[in-house]
């Protein structure tokens, strides 16, 4: 508590603490020590040092951490918020005073980056490529022209050329393999290859022959795409797309006409089993649940058990498939309800000789089993996994710092940066779209970043209008360059051509969601790289990474700010003007403190502006705090220093009683009776706001972030209704 409202013991936490592996169980004694060391240093390993300095010299500490926390946080919350006033503060130090700079101690009193651990793993691989052709399947003669004239493709991946003769022998299946290795095609070459041979005729009053189940609206789009292609030749077999934010009355109309292959996100479906007459499904042949493991969680067995009752009322016999990059055992359970004698297809590593005897009867031998989680996800070969460790005062820069230099001075750079709620996406988007872009905002127009490479933003989460969502997807899908802000709606299946960076600034509560965000690039044999962005206290994450066979190398958050030195809008007033090769960490932290200064300067510059990043904060302290049980050793808010986090959304001060309401209402409801039923009921609405995208899209009250101008302005109306969960909840905003 104390912690979270800023104030901090300062006894930092022993490194032996923070790095311990938390897959091994340790003994009682051990346990009883380490919480005990925990109880002293509760506060924190991101609290200020308190006599310890770092070894570089590019974080200097040098007053002592309590004096600055006290000063910090109870003289400087104590002011109010004038607009447009400069708050040099308190804290600032003499050098950015002698500068000018109007901006708090950004380079004080931080806690020591820790050395990150170097755990070695063999990370699991999968070959992408066979050398096999689709001519080499049972197909439609026209259906492999259009694979190789309209999709452009001739020889099948690992994954299609395991699963499309089992799925076309009639047998369920489970499939995994990495994410980017073409399981779309391994199911939709089978379900169109078996429609239109069948015997009397597909007509369209018929009705669904195929039922595919997708997470996310953005995925039914592209795997509507998809089926549309193939189906090129065989125009008496109709596809349709079923996804909340759509109108329903059309949808109706098009269900009523008739869709044989229907994709639809599960909550809309449910939507029309419940609401529509004209939903018949006793023609269904195949059953297909694309990233099965996302439609399983959060509790979302709920919709699935009214298509599947919905399903077997009108039709038994069906071929039922799953699929995922990330088989849990949650896919394990859902298959024990849904599949019928299946094969398990997964792609194995390298040294596994695809086309050998052993590698056909390792399919057939197989029984479906939740891949144990120890033994790794496969990883893209081409995929580069870096980490930085950020003190929480510096998030915000150096995540600026790294957009500047990956959009700015390098070519063709396509970013995706995953945040934990729409509310920090939206946060962060406007801020750097006013800072970085606008030549009204708080740079001058002759301070602008000189961009040879314009920055284009982007962002995508659930609050959004649908009609903005779709155009925002299509936009970075057909964009060469851009940075995109997004929740982890983003992170599932989406293929988005030529991405180059994979940024996670929020991190994602489960090394399945941090496989599925990585694999939004290097896709397909492709290159790509990935940023894990953490803070000090959260340095153990990388343990956690490698227990599930995940290599990370480490970035320097030095040499990513050093960008700054590279262009001159960031220069002190001094002038230093050094170019990067001869800058040095005082001239880094000068540029650094710059841009912090115009952050703050802009947050800063309206009462509505200052709002919307207490908001943000807030919203991030939610998310932090839904980090599961096994995580919470990691990530716990009282983990946090919420003045230093305070600094990341560009806020002087850290905001007055924001965790105080939170934190009193549940000391009240411990003292309830009626806890039990309202942590249910908590729990239950939290679900409910998580499952939107499965919900039918059709809800009123539901405020949603109005369509804006991709350069508006801070007045303009935020998204902030569908509140904020955990990274991978909002996946399924
Ligand atoms: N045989 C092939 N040859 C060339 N490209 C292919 C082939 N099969 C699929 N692709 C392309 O590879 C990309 C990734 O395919 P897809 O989206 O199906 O991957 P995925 O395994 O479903 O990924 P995720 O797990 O992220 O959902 C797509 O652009 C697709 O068009």
């Amino acid at each position: 508590m104390a912690a979270v409202s800023g104030v901090l013991p300062q006894v930092p936490e022993p490194r032996a603490a923070v790095f311990r592996t938390f897959s091994k169980p340790r003994p009682a004694h051990a346990r009883r020590q380490a919480a005990a060391t925990k109880r002293k240093c509760q506060a924190s390993s991101e609290a200020p040092p308190a006599k310890r300095r770092s070894k570089a010299s590019f974080l200097p500490a040098k007053k002592t951490a309590t004096k600055e926390t006290r000063r910090t946080l109870k003289g400087k919350a104590q002011k109010t918020f004038s607009p447009k006033k400069s708050s040099a503060g308190a804290s600032d130090g003499n050098q950015e005073r002698k500068l000018g700079i109007k901006t708090s101690s950004l380079f004080k009193n931080n806690p020591e980056v820790p050395e990150l651990p170097r755990p070695v793993v063999k990370q699991v691989q999968e070959k992408v490529f066979t050398s096999d052709a689709f001519q080499a399947l049972d197909l439609h003669p026209h259906l492999i022209s259009t694979i190789n004239t309209v999709l452009k493709m001739s020889s099948m991946t690992s994954v299609q050329k395991q699963s499309i003769p089992v799925l076309l022998e009639g047998r369920d299946a489970l499939v995994r393999s990495q994410t980017g290795s073409g399981k779309t095609l391994a199911y939709c070459i089978p379900v169109v290859q078996s429609l239109q041979a069948m015997q009397s005729k597909i007509q369209r009053g018929d009705g669904p022959y195929a039922l595919i189940l997708v997470p996310t609206r953005e995925l039914a789009l592209q795997s509507f795409d998809t089926v549309q292609k193939l189906l090129k030749p065989f125009t008496w077999i109709v596809p349709g797309v079923l996804m909340g934010g759509e109108k329903r009355k059309s949808e109706k109309a098009r269900l009523r006409k008739g869709i044989n292959i229907l994709i639809s996100t599960p909550g809309r479906l449910v939507d029309h089993i419940k609401s529509t007459k004209n939903i018949h499904f006793h023609q269904i042949r195949w059953l297909i649940l694309d990233e099965a493991d996302r439609i399983l969680d959060l509790g979302f067995e709920k919709d699935l058990t009214v298509i599947l009752n919905a399903v077997n009322a009108e039709c038994q016999e069906r071929q039922n498939v799953l699929l995922s990059a990330t088989l849990t055992e949650g896919v394990a359970r859902l298959a024990d309800i849904s599949l019928h004698d299946p094969v398990s297809i997964s792609v194995l590593d390298e040294s596994h000789d695809l086309s050998s005897p052993e590698s056909e009867a390792f399919l057939e031998a197989s029984p479906p089993q939740a891949t144990d989680e120890l033994d790794g996800f496969a990883i893209p070969a081409g995929l580069e996994q870096h980490v930085v460790v950020v003190p929480s005062k510096l998030r915000l820069v150096c995540l600026a710092a790294f957009i500047l230099q990956k959009c700015k001075f390098e070519r063709d750079q396509k970013v995706i940066v995953f945040f934990s709620s729409c509310e920090l996406v939206e946060f962060h988007y406007t801020l750097f779209l006013q800072t970085l872009l606008s030549d009204s905002g708080a740079l001058a127009p002759e301070h602008l970043p000189s961009t040879s490479t314009p920055l284009k933003f982007l962002r995508l989460h659930s609050a959004l209008e649908q009609e903005e969502r779709t155009a925002v997807f299509q936009d970075f899908m057909h964009s060469r360059t851009g940075i995109l802000f997004c929740t982890d709606i983003a992170a599932r299946g989406l293929d988005l051509p030529q991405v180059t960076w994979i940024v996670q600034y929020n991190a994602p509560s489960s090394p399945a969601e941090y496989i599925h965000r990585i694999g939004r690039t290097a896709r397909i044999g492709c290159h790509g790289s990935s940023l894990l962005v953490l803070a000090p206290s959260e340095a153990e994450y990388v343990n956690s990474l490698a227990s599930h066979k995940i290599n990370v190398s480490e970035m320097k958050m030095e040499d990513i700010l050093s960008v700054l030195t590279k262009d001159d809008c960031f220069k002190g007033r001094r002038g230093g003007g050094q170019k990067s090769r001869t800058a040095g960490p005082q001239e880094i932290r000068e540029r650094a403190t710059v841009l912090q200064t115009v952050f703050e300067d802009y947050v800063h510059s309206s009462e509505e502006t200052v709002s919307r990043a207490k908001k943000a904060l807030q919203s991030f302290i939610r998310a932090y705090a839904t980090y599961p049980r096994e995580l919470k050793h990691i990530f716990h808010i009282r983990l946090l220093h919420l003045g230093h986090m305070a600094k990341s959304f560009g806020l002087r001060d850290a905001p007055k009683n924001l965790c105080a309401s939170a934190m009193k209402k549940k000391k009240a409801n411990l003292k309830r009776p009626d806890l039990q039923r309202k942590k249910t009921q908590s729990k239950q609405r939290l679900a409910e706001i998580l499952r939107s995208e499965y919900a039918s899209g059709m809800e009123t009250g539901s405020a949603k972030v109005r369509k804006q101008n991709t350069r508006s302005g801070p007045s303009q109306p935020r998204g902030t209704a569908r509140n904020p969960g955990p990274a991978s909840a909002e996946g399924t905003d």
